[in-house]
């Protein structure tokens, strides 16, 4: 049985989610591929450089499995990057010492000796290693480099020095030591842990807006345990403040392009992606045809008076073949006869006879005015759709601007090989939330009572992607109908989309309900950005004709804007890419839109200053349009109020200014400079 390893990021930054955690990775990849097979990571987690969270999480993770209500994780081995300087906010080491009922001086001083033939810098860092209840804790730097060197010294003696810590400790943990110097330092606040739980892998540290964590994994994952009292629930949000792009990332690595479909010219819609070549069965045109309104002739015969044969019309037979000295009047589209070279358009030609019944052209005039050249206002065979031509590629969109489907149809094809946007089920959650979409029609509101504006404008968003949409309706704040609402939709539906109760409000179940009742694993719980901080992604076991597959739920923030930007930011993409359509296209053509992510362009900023969030990456609903003047692309602020509450700031928005975390020599963006814009929508020329 391989040893169960905690490994604790200790950075104010990756915290925050101002830096990706890279020690932490490094560290679990070194026992995995240096360790023998020994070591398996139990848990990993990022906190601030705060001794209570330090102290908080490593007593949790040495206690033994089982040995406090639900809360021991049963770890033998704790590894801590981080908060070893010299520098007063460095305090990890003063946070475990006190821990510790044996130092383990020699251990330290093999990593410092190890450490100092590499670099001199190694002397700054306040490496320790001690025993803590069963386990050996290590305190390394929280390099990426630093950390692994470290622990790469004592790597071969690390099995035994474990062992061994765990025989001389016969109770075999923390809990019962008491008289320990453990015991005399208060426990962080902590979540009630679930009976029985153990260590998680989740992630769990704390950032953002001052805050600072006490979570850590537990069964039950992160979340509020249901079924507790309102006076249990977490103070701080366990959730770390996952960065923009490492959500993305956790998105588009959880969720893959959907099968391929055969279907027929009838069922293509916009969104979907073709996932083949599409070849052309046939020629068109198929035969030689007028592209004017005239007479078909044989140009060597010149300006003068001609009979006029039988006429052509569009979808007329096969004609004799023509005789020079004659015309054959011929429609647009219309096969020309054999021996014909040219055609003459009617405005070129003025009527000399006709029958005596006078309902029929006898002879006709070629005026000299019209030049009459071989091969004029004559489509050839396969102009404009050559036999065995590819008609159009493989990760070709449809859109609605109808040309690939009418190319499609051209092609001579009677299905298609395509990949298409998922069924997606939408809900609105909330005790005060009134229905828009149902009869009857709140006139009136009740005190406190607010009309759903979410569903509506994720049901259109997902429309216009091209997503088969489910309406869930308003579910009011009760585990049980959300987690049997959300389970049941998953028998039909690749993903759920559910907006409200997310936050830390004692009605906000979300979280609770999909780790709790349906056993999915939440991916990420926060974000660092605004708006949309609490977004909420996890995948789920799902059930019905899904069965063996994996649905996902996004549990999007209940505040209007907060859900929408959310949506095209996290849920598009993923649509997209189930949906086929191109990784990694040309980013710098905002027109283009096919691809995974939506383009950015780099635009002048052609607004009043704005002053930037010092806690958080904001996305500013803005226009973003061409200048013609300048040649450039400019955008601007939408609205002002940019709360998240108000709806109405999205309205015309096709793209989100990405700004990013105002600084004491950065506070603001003025108007001319230039930023970032995430292109959402069509752009205006
Ligand atoms: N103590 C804290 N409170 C809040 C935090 C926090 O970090 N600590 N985060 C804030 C942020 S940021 C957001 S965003 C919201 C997210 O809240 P929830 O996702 O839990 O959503 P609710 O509480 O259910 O509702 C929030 C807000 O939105 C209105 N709402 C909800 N659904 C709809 C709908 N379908 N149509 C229109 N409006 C809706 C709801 O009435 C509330 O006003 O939490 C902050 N709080
Ligand atoms: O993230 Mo909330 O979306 O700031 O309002
Ligand atoms: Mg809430």
């Amino acid at each position: 049985m391989p040893v169960p390893v905690g490994i604790l990021t200790v950075s104010d930054a990756c915290s925050r989610g101002l830096a990706a955690d890279t020690s932490g990775p490094a560290l679990e990849r070194l026992l995995i591929d240096k360790g023998g097979g020994h070591w398996a990571v139990v848990a990993r987690l990022v906190v601030p450089d705060d001794k209570q969270l330090i102290a908080a999480a490593v007593r949790e993770w040495c206690q033994p499995l089982g040995a406090a209500p639900g809360g021991a994780a049963g770890c033998r081995l704790v590894i801590i990057a981080g908060g070893t300087g010299i520098s007063p906010g460095d305090v990890t080491v003063e946070a475990i010492e006190p821990l510790f009922s044996k130092r383990l001086w020699a251990l330290a001083t093999a990593m410092v000796i190890g450490s100092l033939t590499i670099t001199p810098f190694a002397a700054l860092s306040q490496v320790a290693a001690g025993v803590v209840g069963a386990a050996v804790v290590l305190a390394v730097p929280g390099s990426r480099k630093g950390s692994v060197e470290n622990v790469q010294q004592i790597l071969s003696v690390l099995p035994h020095a474990v062992d061994t810590a765990g025989a001389q400790d016969g109770t075999r943990g923390l809990h019962t030591s008491s008289g320990t110097p453990a015991s005399k330092e208060a426990p962080a606040p902590v979540p009630a842990p679930a009976p029985g739980a153990k260590c998680g892998c989740a992630r769990a540290d704390e950032a953002g807006d001052g805050d600072a964590s006490a979570g850590v994994p537990t069964a039950h994952g992160l979340s509020d345990k249901l079924g507790d009292s309102v006076v249990r629930r977490a103070r701080k949000s366990p959730y770390p403040m996952t960065p923009v792009s490492e959500a993305l990332d956790m998105v588009l690595s959880s969720v893959g392009v959907g099968p391929t479909a055969s279907i027929s010219l009838g069922e293509l819609r916009p969104g979907q992606v073709l996932a083949d070549d599409v070849v052309a069965l046939e020629n068109v045109p198929g035969y030689r045809a007028s592209v004017m309104d005239g007479y078909a002739v044989v140009a060597a015969d010149g300006p003068g008076v001609y009979p006029v044969r039988a006429a052509a019309t569009a979808g007329s037979g096969e004609h004799a073949e023509m005789q020079p000295g004659e015309v054959v009047r011929v429609a647009t589209g219309a096969p020309l006869p054999p021996g014909a070279d040219a055609v003459v358009m009617v405005e070129d030609t003025e009527l000399v006879s006709s029958t005596a019944q006078g309902d029929e052209e006898s002879r006709v005039r070629l005026l000299a005015s019209g030049q009459v050249v071989a091969g004029q206002h004559i489509r050839p065979i396969g102009y404009d759709q050559q036999k065995g031509a590819v008609v159009l590629p493989k990760y070709t969109a449809i859109t609605a601007v109808g040309g690939e489907i009418g190319a499609l149809a051209t092609s001579g094809n009677i299905t298609f090989a395509v990949k298409s946007p998922p069924t997606i089920a939408v809900m609105s959650t909330g005790d005060e939330v009134v229905d828009t979409l149902a009869e009857p029609f709140a006139k009136y509101l009740p005190f406190g009572a607010i009309r759903d504006s979410n569903r509506p404008a994720l049901l259109a968003a997902l429309r216009a992607l091209g997503c088969p949409t489910v309406d869930l309706g308003v579910v009011k704040d009760d585990p049980d109908v959300l987690a049997s609402t959300i389970r049941t939709a998953l028998e039909t539906c690749r993903g759920v989309i559910t907006t409200g109760g997310v936050s830390m409000g004692e009605r906000d179940w979300l979280k609770s309900v999909v780790e709790q009742r349906l056993g999915g694993k939440i991916h990420f719980g926060r974000v660092a950005m605004k708006p949309s901080k609490p977004t909420t992604f996890a995948t789920v076991s799902a059930g019905g004709s899904q069965a063996n597959s994996e649905g996902f739920v996004f549990a999007l923030p209940g505040n209007p804007a907060s859900a929408l930007v959310a949506f095209h930011m996290f849920v598009a993409p993923a649509i997209r890419k189930i949906a086929g359509h191109l990784l990694g296209v040309d980013s710098s053509d905002p027109t283009r839109v096919l691809g995974v992510l939506r383009p950015s362009v780099t635009a002048v900023f052609d607004s009043e200053d704005i002053v930037l969030d010092r806690v958080r990456p904001e996305y500013v609903r803005g226009i973003l349009a061409w200048d013609h003047t300048a040649s450039r692309w400019a955008v601007r602020i939408m609205d002002r109020r940019q709360q998240s509450s108000r709806m109405a700031n999205m309205q015309s928005a096709n793209a989100l200014i990405s700004l990013p975390v105002g600084t004491d020599e950065k506070p603001a963006v003025l108007r001319n400079e230039l930023v970032t814009a995430i292109v959402i929508a069509a752009v205006h020329f």
